[in-house]
């Protein structure tokens, strides 16, 4: 059978005879010319050659392949020894579409997999990087975690440089140069083909331009530096009053707790927002749960949210035209406009609701810059609808009204890019214990009803929660004020861990 070194070179011999290399002036991708070629789609015509690639591959990338839920290949030359590699290394596949169908799922992506999978790319060969960024963008766009490629070549022209830049890892089965010293050693070649190979390499560095980066992969670069960016320098680069205020108070008070008060007494609700008061910056109100709501519990709140410094979210969740939510936002019982510092919207309307909101705050006791919304753009509820593309039009419009704006409430910074932005997440408990208050741990759970819990580690640290909201973690614990302390430490904690201060 022999080493792998010298499996390889036999592979390389046999590539050469069936005219996988070829020598000239070739005309690429990228538009620059080369003396060498290689065309390893032929290799579908030769089945035993095809399985001693995939073979190796799989013995060259075991560790990656071993840890990976799917590869996918880059369409088209890729797709036969990727397939291969799937069934030799058992993993699941997954097919990028180079065009979506205008029938059907129009997905880009064939396969069964789901948000938050690890996909390793399969490609043949490698210039620029550019084939293997449009599909680990198309990837990302499904909220597959893309890491790591394996290709049988890199031409060593600037493809793995590119490919690292953006995060994405590249193991190479063979370098161009290491091609043409095997077929070179076996006579295959002349030391002129050699030399014209080497000089046209060292000349040839190819770059790739910024518009070509694929749009999801830039935003996925900006979204890194969202989450390793302090929030007192996030607030300096918000265009929202609102979110910058709630980031400097999340600094200055070292808290992203935010309490969801679901509780239907008024009585209850300022026990809870005095007990809590010190370890949060927002207290969060369903107020239409409320049997006894009245003026004087929101002016008791409003004394509350000044005397320890937090801010007052109502979660209405307005879903209505612009028209009726203005109604909904300025008048009747709640007066919601006149108290609650932060709303929160679907965006299913689309813009018109925000411009409703924003009219009812003309007749309302309050400033336009002291108030604002937050979108629901994902949410926590198992088989939620409000995900996927829903969630990256969300963002869309929560990007494009920056005027009323400060943040969305996701489980994931998925499409996430403006630093400004803040990103609140309900669904959050630790594993429960005697006193009510886990240890720090990634478990989840759900209550019954349709709500997941994620810990507060996991949603600060891969999900990337800014606000992060209990609910009935500290509600229903025997002592909410020591339960919100605790869950403040751990978020706080994360937080640190996750901007790199600790
Ligand atoms: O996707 C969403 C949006 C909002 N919520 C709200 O958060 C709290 C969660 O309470 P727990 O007791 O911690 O489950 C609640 O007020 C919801 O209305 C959400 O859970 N998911």
């Amino acid at each position: 059978m022999g080493t792998f070194q010298d499996r390889l070179t036999s592979l390389v011999l046999k590539l050469h005879e069936i005219n996988v290399l070829k020598f000239g002036d070739f005309k690429m991708k990228i538009g620059v010319n080369s003396p060498v070629y290689m065309d390893l789609r032929i290799i579908v015509s030769y089945p035993k050659l095809l399985a001693e690639l995939s073979e190796l591959i799989c013995e060259f990338a075991k560790t990656s392949l071993k840890s990976c839920d799917h590869v996918c290949g880059v369409p088209y030359a890729a797709l036969s020894f990727a397939t291969m590699v799937a069934v030799g290394s058992d993993r699941s596949m997954l097919v990028r579409r180079k065009e979506a169908k205008d029938y059907g799922t129009r997905r880009m992506i064939e396969g069964s997999y789901k948000a938050g999978d690890s996909c390793v790319i399969v490609e043949d060969v490698v210039t620029s990087g550019l084939s293997i960024l449009e599909t680990v963008g198309d990837l990302q766009r499904e909220g597959l975690n893309v890491t790591e490629s394996i290709v049988v070549v890199d031409r060593e022209q600037g493809g793995s440089d590119h490919l690292e830049s953006q995060g994405i890892k590249i193991s190479s089965l063979l370098t161009l140069t290491q091609i043409m010293h095997i077929l070179k050693d076996a006579g295959r070649v002349d030391d002129s083909t050699v030399d014209k190979v080497k000089t046209y390499l060292k000349a040839s560095y190819v770059t790739i331009p910024k518009d070509r980066v694929p749009p999801a992969l830039a935003a996925k670069k900006v979204m890194e530096e969202r989450l390793r960016t302090p929030f007192e320098a996030r607030a300096e680069k918000s265009s929202n009053p609102m979110s910058a205020r709630l980031l400097r108070l999340m600094s200055e008070k070292q808290t992203t707790l935010c309490i969801a008060a679901d509780v239907s007494s008024s009585d209850k609700v300022l026990e809870l927002a005095n007990a809590a008061g010190p370890h949060i910056c927002v207290f969060k109100t369903h107020v239409d749960a409320l049997n006894d709501f009245s003026e004087n519990f929101v002016h008791e709140l409003q004394r509350l949210a000044k005397t320890h410094n937090f801010l007052l979210m109502e979660d209405r969740k307005f879903g209505d035209i612009g028209h009726t939510v203005s109604l909904q936002y300025g008048s009747g019982k709640f007066k919601i406009a006149d108290w609650a510092d932060l709303v929160t919207v679907h965006a299913t309307p689309g813009p018109g609701i925000i411009d409703g909101l924003v009219s009812a705050l003309e007749t309302s006791k309050a400033q336009l810059e002291d108030r604002a919304c937050f979108i629901v753009a994902e949410m926590s509820s198992k088989d939620t609808l409000a995900t996927g593309p829903y969630q990256t039009a969300a963002i869309k419009l929560a990007e494009s009204r920056a005027d009323f704006v400060a943040g969305v409430v996701s489980q994931s910074s998925t499409g996430l890019p403006s630093l400004g932005l803040v990103q609140l997440t309900p669904g959050v408990r630790v594993a429960h214990s005697q006193n009510g208050v886990g240890k720090n741990g990634n478990d989840t759970s759900s209550d019954g009803l349709g709500q997941q819990y994620n810990s507060p580690h996991h949603v600060v640290l891969e999900r990337g929660a800014d606000v992060a909201v209990v609910g009935r973690g500290i509600t229903e614990s025997e002592n909410p004020a020591e339960a919100a302390k605790l869950y403040r430490d751990l978020l706080w904690k994360a937080y640190q861990q996750r901007i790199g201060a600790n």
